[in-house]
């Protein structure tokens, strides 16, 4: 059979086929001499399996040359009586219902599909086409269903705000996340991930597009993965905060809860005593005494009240929420970095925008306001989604020294190489649905994974040598009685070595420069 179809590929084919490398044409005449391939209506399946790879390999000109050889290659290999009769599918003109003739109320009712008679193979790739559209939709669909389930288990959960009974060091140290799987619309995307934040540490987690970082950020501030304790405050800057009447700096004060109702229940009481006051002089006026009992306890309410404001300084919370907002450097934090030299404006809130509400400012804008707020609660856990996306260089800068100086565990999601390579200590890398950190900034990490990656090439390439080097012993003193325990021996030898895992490595990194109009500042890592 092989001899036949050489033959008749060399006939067909002619001189080129000298020019062509020889596994191509043992490939191709393999390929026709398998009694079960199908060549189609004139030639046509010879051209769908083969027409490619003639015309790449040069044994044809062009696509319609391409035609005709594989249908001379066809009519050929019929002539050999080698081609089998092979029923040609077709689609029906109207669909054939299996239940025609039984009960029509119970039948579930198809629209006729439209149909004009064409082969098969193009209806099956028209269907194919039709099944990827519908499976992307209903992707969709579950990844919209997943965000409305963490959206609506986010609002069931307790507001991260300022936590001000922290003197004794911080509630939540190192969190060790340990064997948990997260998967989106039954992809998954980590199996098995295990993962130890230290406290005060800065990690950068970074991996291909789509690979699940958001969807890791997620969980964690969803507290959905066990190892996270409960009393951890985890805050994920991911949405911009929503605009409403309440001014941009009220909006960041707000997010002390327990500053802003002691102040507010010493409004109520101050009403109140005023309130009394004026019932006071009125009822003297009239001879009654009533009163006094209520105001004694108004005092000593607000007594208590003004004593927990100062011992939580909350005096100069405004002004740190203005400072943050303005982008400057308080509290100690963020005076350092290379970046010393320039000047920084950072988020850039002059004092007339802080006292404007929420809902005049853009999205990015408010944005913003997310990120002032989140660096002024400081919670035990930042959360961090791409925040340069929606600074200029100015904010960029200052955001990465104020970051260099945070106190606590923050996780950064990052295409910016430089802001990684000032901000973080770590880098957490999402590749292969595992999680693996890294010590050292951005650039270390790369020359880890680059160094990594060698060593394991030349692992996959040795091994591959040594497979070649048994195989070749064995292919040629298979039949060798004198040898066969030898050959034995490589056999089994070769059967233990296995295979060393391939390489899978994240393509390369591409650079881009955004618009200057959104997202004016440092360049972008991308993976390719
Ligand atoms: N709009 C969407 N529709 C359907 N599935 C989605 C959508 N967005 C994300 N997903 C699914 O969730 C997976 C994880 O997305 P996620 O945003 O967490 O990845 P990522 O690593 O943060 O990507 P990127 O760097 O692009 O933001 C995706 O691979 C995809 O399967």
């Amino acid at each position: 059979m092989t001899e036949v179809a050489s033959s008749v590929v060399h006939e067909v084919l002619g001189r080129r086929v000298q020019d062509v490398d020889q596994p191509i044409i043992d490939y191709i005449i393999n390929v026709l001499a398998d009694e079960d391939f199908d060549f189609g209506v004139d030639g046509e399946g010879v051209f769908e399996f083969l027409g490619e790879l003639l015309v790449g390999a040069g044994c044809v000109d062009d696509f319609s040359e391409c035609r005709a050889a594989c249908s001379k290659l066809s009519e050929k290999f019929g002539k050999h009586g080698l081609v089998k009769a092979k029923p040609t599918v077709r689609s029906l003109a109207v669909p054939f219902r299996m239940n025609d003739g039984m009960d029509d109320g119970e039948a579930p009712k198809k629209k006729p599909e439209p149909t004009d008679g064409p082969l098969l193979t193009e209806r099956d790739r028209a269907k194919l086409e039709r099944r990827k559209r519908k499976e992307e939709r209903q992707r969709e669909a579950q990844y919209q269903m997943h965000l409305a389930e963490m959206q609506a288990a986010r609002e069931g959960m307790p507001v991260v705000s300022v936590q001000h009974d922290n003197s004794g060091g911080p509630a939540v140290k190192d969190i060790h996340m340990e064997n948990f799987n997260i998967s989106v619309g039954g992809r998954d995307l980590i199996v098995d991930g295990s993962i130890t934040l230290s406290f005060g540490r800065h990690y950068g987690l970074v991996g291909r597009n789509g690979t699940g970082k958001t969807t890791f950020l997620r969980h964690m501030a969803m507290h959905a993965i066990d190892g996270i304790p409960n009393n951890c405050q985890i805050l994920h800057v991911e949405q911009e905060v929503v605009g409403d009447d309440i001014t941009a700096l009220q909006c960041v004060l707000n997010s002390d809860i327990e500053r802003t109702h002691l102040l507010e229940e010493e409004a109520r009481l101050l009403a109140l005593q005023r309130d009394l006051e004026t019932g006071d002089e009125i009822g003297r006026s009239n001879g009654n005494l009533n009163g006094a009992v209520d105001k004694d306890g108004i005092s000593q309410r607000l007594e208590q009240i003004y004593k927990r404001l100062e011992l939580i300084d909350a005096d100069s919370a405004e002004s740190r929420a203005a400072s943050i907002l303005a982008g400057e450097m308080g509290n100690g934090i963020g005076s350092g970095g290379k970046s010393k030299a320039l000047s920084f404006t950072g988020l850039s809130f002059s004092s007339e925008m802080q006292k404007r509400a929420t809902k005049t400012f853009s999205g990015g804008w408010r944005m913003r306001i997310a990120l002032a707020r989140a660096l002024f609660i400081e919670p035990d856990l930042l959360l961090l989604d791409e925040p340069t996306n929606h600074l200029d260089l100015h904010a960029v800068l200052w955001l990465e020294a104020y970051l260099v100086k945070w106190p606590k565990t923050f996780i950064v999601v990052s295409h910016a190489r430089e802001f990684l390579n000032t901000v973080v200590t770590d880098i957490i890398h999402l590749q292969g649905q595992k999680l693996t950190t890294y010590k050292g900034n951005y650039d270390t990490f790369e020359k880890t994974r680059e160094e990594q990656l060698k060593n394991q090439q030349k692992a996959v390439e040795a091994n591959e040598r040594a497979r070649a080097h048994m195989q070749t012993f064995i292919d040629k003193f298979r039949y060798n009685a004198k040898r066969a325990s030898l050959v034995q021996s490589r056999i089994k030898a070769l059967d233990r070595m296995g295979h060393v895992d391939q390489i899978i490595n994240d393509p390369d990194y591409k650079f881009e420069f955004p618009t200057p109009d959104d997202r004016p500042g440092a360049p972008i890592i991308s993976f390719r």
